[in-house]
């Protein structure tokens, strides 16, 4: 701290200037000292500030009965100093306070490690009277103190135990530095009156920490179920069954087979299941078997060894059965999985155990599997296409996720949703439909499920001129859609599998037209083809288990 002495002016017991010397010797400035400490109770003697022109003073007052003086202090720059006596009515109360209440009262010693100052307080604890002991080397009045080592060092010991007295005290000890960063003292003060108190403190602060994470945990548990179910939008029977299953089967580590045609929710559910799982906090890792070219499933399920094939990486490889241990394993399209690869597979459900390609080293991975598929297993069973071992060893639980064309009810919630996310995701202004979009939206088929629903909506929200969408900015959909149709062939206009999007059902009699004209078509394919139905569904542009789903009907 450096302040300059720029002044002194003595005033008489009536407030009259009888001396003035450096700045005080302006009668401005001497007139402004003046009337703040007149302005002041009690100002008799302390430490104040005046403000003079764009200057300012530090001003002591040292009073007696007859006069007082007052010395001046020019403020040197940017000192905290200065700006607490400035801005703080009572600054020299509160360094009192911060000299002699028994938790901040401070010790200090200079470089020499030679006592400056010590609290009342402290003086009384160690038996000495007022300003005995200032002068004297710190180590021959305080007991077991290490200060003067504080001020050699310049390095803190903040929290130590120290034996004062026959007491026990937690101390700290500061190096104090100047402006230029040179140690001019060292500081002491008790934080503790001993470690009991310490040791409760620390015992509350544990407390705190396990209560703390327990309620992280219930939260984190709360937010990750509430995200796996209310992510699954639907108020219909269907839904609210499939939920509650969920709900009893997540935490249970037995593999889950989802069935369901495309767009129905199925990798929904997955994350659903994993995040009610035990093994939540572990990651979802997600194959899909009918992505993965036929080369290269091998590898890309098991790993491989370092330099195992042409274009693998140097130093070899996890596949997804080793990223998954201890979480769960989402195999999607599972009936699509060529059948050698079915015979591995069914190995690792076995026992756990595989090897990376290029390897003999027996790896072992501990996942939860969840499968998915929309085929239909029970005909690919029969012609050979999928193993029955390995049907059962995935499907100790089955879930079927059922069609929107089944659960027309929850259409409208799901419209409105994947509206709002629209929204937001695109930072526009927030679209709602018109009365007769809902009916309208049910009233179709909806062949690409809740996916479809969702691009629908979405591709309207696009297109429609107003905030509110109509069932004409749903006819932009039909004709973008009409050129990419998902069957082709004969049937690509049939309301009853296809139904493009925004396309009316046709009435009543129209539909019977145009199921007669399916079944003719159907019958007279079957002649040609000698019965074969893949060859049947291949001509006709129509999925099998459509096909199979109309001979059904028709009673074939
Ligand atoms: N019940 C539902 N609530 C909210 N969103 C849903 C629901 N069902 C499906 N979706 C949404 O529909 C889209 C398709 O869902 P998802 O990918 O889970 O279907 P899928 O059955 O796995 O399809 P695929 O068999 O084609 O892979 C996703 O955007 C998903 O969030």
């Amino acid at each position: 701290m450096k302040f300059e002495t720029a002044g002194v002016l003595v005033v008489s017991a009536h407030g009259e200037p009888v001396f003035s010397s450096g700045v005080a010797r302006d009668p401005a400035v001497s007139e402004c000292v003046i009337r703040t400490r007149q302005s002041r109770a009690n100002m008799s003697r302390g430490l104040f500030s005046v403000p003079v022109g764009d200057k300012g003073y530090a001003v002591v007052a040292v009073g007696s009965e007859d006069a007082s003086a007052l010395i001046l202090f020019e403020r040197s720059a940017n000192d905290v100093l200065f700006d607490f006596a400035a801005t703080v009515d009572c600054a020299d109360d509160i360094l009192r306070h911060l000299l002699t209440n028994p938790y901040e009262a401070l010790t200090v010693v200079d470089r020499e490690g030679l006592l400056r100052f010590i609290s009342p307080i402290h003086e009384r604890f160690f038996g000495l009277n007022r300003g005995d002991a200032i002068g004297r080397a710190v180590t021959d009045v305080i007991e077991n103190t290490r200060l003067h080592e504080v001020v050699r060092s310049g390095k803190a010991e903040i929290g130590q135990i120290q034996r004062m007295r026959g007491t026990t005290r937690i101390v700290s000890r500061s190096p104090v530095l100047d402006l230029q960063g040179n140690v001019v003292a060292a500081i002491g003060q008790v934080m503790f009156k001993g470690p009991d108190q310490l040791q409760r403190l620390s015992a509350e602060v544990v407390r705190l920490k396990s209560e703390l994470s327990h309620y992280q945990q219930a939260l984190s548990t709360q937010v990750s179920q509430r995200h796996g179910l209310d992510r699954i939008i639907g108020q219909s029977k269907a839904i609210r069954r499939l939920k509650e299953q969920i709900a009893r089967i997540a935490p249970l580590d037995v593999p889950v087979l989802l069935v369901g045609e495309s767009g129905t929710g199925k990798e929904l559910v997955a994350h659903a299941i994993h995040l009610l799982s035990k093994r939540r906090e572990q990651s979802m890792v997600t194959v899909n078997a009918a992505a993965i070219p036929s080369t290269l499933v091998e590898s890309e399920l098991f790993g491989y060894e370092p330099g195992s094939f042409t274009g693998a990486e140097r130093k070899g490889r996890r596949g997804k059965f080793e990223q998954a241990h201890q979480g769960t394993l989402f195999f999607d399209e599972v009936g699509d999985m060529p059948l050698e690869i079915q015979v591995k597979l069914l190995r690792v459900l076995q026992d756990g155990s595989f090897e990376r390609v290029g390897g003999d080293k027996a790896r072992v991975s501990d996942f939860r599997l969840v499968s998915a598929s929309n085929r239909d297993f029970e005909a690919m069973i029969d012609s050979g296409e999928f193993r029955l071992d390995l049907f059962y060893r995935i499907s100790a639980v089955s879930l079927h996720l059922p069609p929107l064309r089944e659960r027309l009810e929850d259409i409208e919630l799901l419209a409105n949703q994947a509206l709002y996310d629209f929204g937001i995701k695109h930072t526009t202004r927030q679209k709602t439909m018109a009365p007769d979009v809902v009916p309208f939206l049910q009233s179709q088929r909806w062949p690409g499920n809740v996916r479809q629903l969702i691009h629908a909506v979405e591709t309207a929200a696009i297109f429609a001129d107003s905030d509110v969408i109509t069932i004409e900015d749903f006819e932009t959909v039909i004709r973008s859609s009409d050129a990419m149709p998902p069957h082709t062939g004969p049937f690509a206009a049939s309301p009853i599998e296809v139904g493009p999007i925004g396309v009316q059902s046709p009435p009543a009699g129209v539909r019977d037209a145009l199921s007669q004209v399916e079944e003719q078509m159907i019958r007279e394919a079957l002649k040609s083809f000698d019965g074969n139905k893949k060859r049947v569904a291949q001509e006709l542009g129509i999925s099998r288990s459509y096909l199979y789903k109309k001979l059904a009907h028709m009673g074939l």
